[in-house]
């Protein structure tokens, strides 16, 4: 599918990508209703983001907007950024080599993180499929996801999230508790590959159904 391979040429090619990326999530039951939210860099330093409020699976160009680092849109426009566009921000403010963000509210996110809210953590080890997470090389690692405490303030949570990420490197996605997942990538294809393998392995921690 195009959703591999992307290159951030233009803003059509971009939203052409988010919104493949969005409807491939939205299949797999990881954004119902309304909820998640995709981005990526634009050549010019600006940012691609859904639009709030629209529905994963049935997005247009039209739901595509563009902000500036502070989250800002950068022209008129008839729909508003992602309510968590802050959270977007933040991490492509972290680390440079961010290209792509994405956020789902899938089952196991949900779950995991309510089950492991009060350890702040969850731990997803043994799995092969890690090493689908670039720079991961071996089975034997551990992916650590931290788990924060779910909230409407964007702001302080993104400050936390930041705090976080650079206390404890290398971080690959973080949950918030009964809300979901946040993972990211270099480009669009390593955060679709981010996501599927993460996704993956909260679907078999949540089968196996101990997690410490
Ligand atoms: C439909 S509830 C989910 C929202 O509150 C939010 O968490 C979410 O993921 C989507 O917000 P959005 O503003 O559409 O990007
Ligand atoms: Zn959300």
């Amino acid at each position: 599918m195009s959703v591999r391979g992307t290159s951030f040429a233009s803003f059509s090619s971009v939203a052409a990508e988010l919104i493949e990326l969005s409807r491939f999530c939205h299949e797999r039951g990881w954004t119902p209703a309304t909820s998640g939210n995709f981005s990526a860099r634009l050549g010019d330093g600006t940012l691609a983001i859904t639009a709030s409020g629209r529905p994963k699976g049935t997005l247009g160009v039209s739901d595509i907007v563009v902000v500036n680092a502070d989250g800002r849109l950068t022209g008129p426009s008839a729909a508003r950024p992602s309510a968590e566009t802050a959270l977007h921000c933040q991490l492509y403010r972290h680390d440079s080599e961010i290209g792509a963000v994405a956020h789902t509210h899938s089952r196991a996110a949900t779950v995991l993180s309510r089950r492991c809210a009060q350890e702040g953590y969850v731990t997803l080890s043994g799995y092969e499929v890690a090493k689908a997470l670039s720079g991961m090389t071996t089975h034997t690692a551990t992916v650590l996801l931290p788990v924060f405490v779910n909230t409407q303030d964007i702001r302080k949570l993104a400050e936390d999230v930041d705090a976080f990420m650079s206390a404890h490197p290398p971080v690959y996605g973080y949950l918030i508790a009964g809300h979901g997942l946040y993972t990211w990538g270099s480009d669009i294809a390593s955060t679709i590959r981010h996501i599927e393998a993460i996704e993956f392995m909260l679907d078999c921690a949540l089968l196996e159904g101990g997690l410490s």
